[in-house]
């Protein structure tokens, strides 16, 4: 497929497309219309096809679109054809919770060591996947290529040890930690803020009691 710019708006819809796409291939879904879709997601039709035509449109007039096509090319635009090794430092509630999720597995994200400083978690694991002390992450770095490194610790911690991630090879960081990381620009950084979805929740709750 030809590659070309495509708007940050439209990358941040792909992921749902993905899910809802995968929902109707479970239920052996071979095809769909445009406007089934919308009715679906919410989201007109018209932004559904601009959006796809972005990849060519992988539709056909009085056809629809293929399911399975569509959501294996959008898996792709997406990297999700390949896997990806991850580690997790701070294996606190939040940690543990992302290190149970057994569907990131199943999108290619393989989790494949834990690290925390409390020494009293050290050799538990989680779904088969020791936790580590910190003294272990720059060896464990040196003899594995890790390609996302989930920052699930306090902001000072996600500070000192960033610097040591990069150094290690990491190429991304998915970072819940409650700070601005300085990183070198070719690491790719994803900021998760539960507390921002939470806000706008609370923003649309008040704007819907102002309607009334
Ligand atoms: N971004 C978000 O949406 C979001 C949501 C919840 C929590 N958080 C933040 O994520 C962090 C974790 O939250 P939690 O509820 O799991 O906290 P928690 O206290 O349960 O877990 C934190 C863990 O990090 C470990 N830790 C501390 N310093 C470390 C270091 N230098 N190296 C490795 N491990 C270290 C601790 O030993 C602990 O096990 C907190 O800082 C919290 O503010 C972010």
């Amino acid at each position: 497929m030809q590659e070309r710019e495509i708007s940050k708006a439209v990358i941040k819809r792909l992921p749902r497309y993905y899910r809802y796409l995968g929902e109707l291939l479970e239920h052996k879904v071979e095809r769909i219309s445009s406007n089934e879709l919308s009715d679906r997601m919410q989201v007109t039709a018209s932004q559904i096809r601009q959006d796809l035509n972005n990849f060519g449109g992988f539709g056909q007039q009085g056809y629809g679109y293929n399911v399975k096509y569509l959501y294996n090319e959008i898996g792709k635009i997406l990297g999700l054809d390949k896997t990806y090794n991850m580690i997790i430092i701070g294996a606190g509630h939040l940690g543990q919770a992302i290190a149970n999720y057994v569907k990131f597995e199943k999108r290619g994200f393989r989790i494949i060591g834990i690290f925390d400083t409390n020494p009293d978690l050290e050799g538990t694991t989680i779904r088969g996947i020791q936790i580590m002390t910190d003294d272990k992450l720059p060896a464990f770095l040196n003899s594995h290529d890790i390609d996302i490194a989930t920052l699930t610790l306090p902001k000072t911690g996600a500070e000192e040890i960033a610097p040591l991630l990069v150094k290690g090879g990491v190429k991304a960081i998915w970072n819940f930690a409650h700070t601005d990381l300085d990183l070198p620009s070719d690491i790719v950084v994803e900021n998760v803020h539960l507390s921002e979805s939470l806000m706008q929740l609370s923003y649309n709750i008040n704007r819907k009691d102002k309607k009334k």
